[in-house]
């Protein structure tokens, strides 16, 4: 059996876990995060106390990087080695580093070939894989390609509505730097051609997973022909 991709790509917090995570336990499929694999590779460069700013020490570190995840959609646990690094790879300081793997060529090759596996090899009829270069670089020719967007105001606003007692101009700052560096690597504020843009700054979160799910079946059923 081949397993589809349901490519979904978008700038941080327009809502690409969340919606992705809901559309998959919706249709019965997989899901696949990669920006979690990103942000353990990162926490793995700084556990072995390097800077992820030294692509070399990052090279090194993801040679040997024993990064574990599932694709249900109920199950985000991520472990490198045996550490179990779920809640770890979420904390400010991943966050603030994470960019410096992700422009690392050979690191975007080698995670990529890993994310082909998983998809390649999943007990589904279909994974919704979210990231940043789903769409254009992983799996440019998957049948469903949606970008994921909101305004970025919007989007600082429901980060900071989930970071509750962080400083909200902070979040926002945060936000917008991280997209800055990361869209100097790859281009996701662009629909490539073929991609389906879904906006949600106007839409609510049960909106958001109607629009998506409407994209899938149309561009599933088209593609069946
Ligand atoms: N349409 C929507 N309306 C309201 N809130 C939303 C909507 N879509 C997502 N959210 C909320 O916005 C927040 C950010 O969403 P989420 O974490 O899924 O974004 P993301 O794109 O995966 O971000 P990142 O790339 O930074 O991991 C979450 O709290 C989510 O519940
Ligand atoms: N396809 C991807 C996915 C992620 N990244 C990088 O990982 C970071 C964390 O991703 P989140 O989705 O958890 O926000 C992100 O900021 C990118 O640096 C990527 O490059 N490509």
């Amino acid at each position: 059996m081949t397993t589809d991709f349901i490519a979904i790509d978008g700038p941080a917090g327009s809502g690409k876990s969340s919606v992705s995570k809901a559309v998959a336990r919706t249709l019965g499929f997989g899901y696949l995060d990669t920006g979690s694999v990103y942000r353990a590779l990162a926490w793995h460069v700084l556990d072995r106390g390097a800077d992820t700013a030294d692509a070399a020490a990052v090279i090194a570190a993801a040679s040997d990087f024993p990064v574990r995840l599932g694709l249900d959609p109920d199950d985000r646990t991520v472990r490198v080695g045996e550490t179990d690094v779920t809640d770890a790879i979420r904390e400010t300081r991943v966050s603030s580093a994470v960019s410096g793997v992700a422009r690392v060529p050979e690191v975007r090759a080698q995670v990529n070939e890993l994310f082909r596996t998983l998809v390649a090899e999943a007990p589904y009829p279909a994974v919704v894989v979210e990231g940043r270069d789903i769409t254009t670089v992983v799996a440019p020719d998957a049948p469903v390609r949606i970008l994921l967007t909101a305004a970025p105001e919007v989007r600082a606003a429901r980060r900071a509505g989930e970071l509750a007692g962080e400083n909200a101009d902070a979040v926002a700052a945060a936000l917008h730097k991280r997209d800055a560096s990361d869209s100097a690597v790859v281009d996701f504020l662009n629909a490539a051609e073929g991609v389906e843009v879904v906006d949600s700054t106007e839409l609510d979160f049960p909106q958001t997973i109607d629009a998506v799910l409407t994209v899938i079946e149309r561009l599933r059923g088209a593609h069946r022909g």
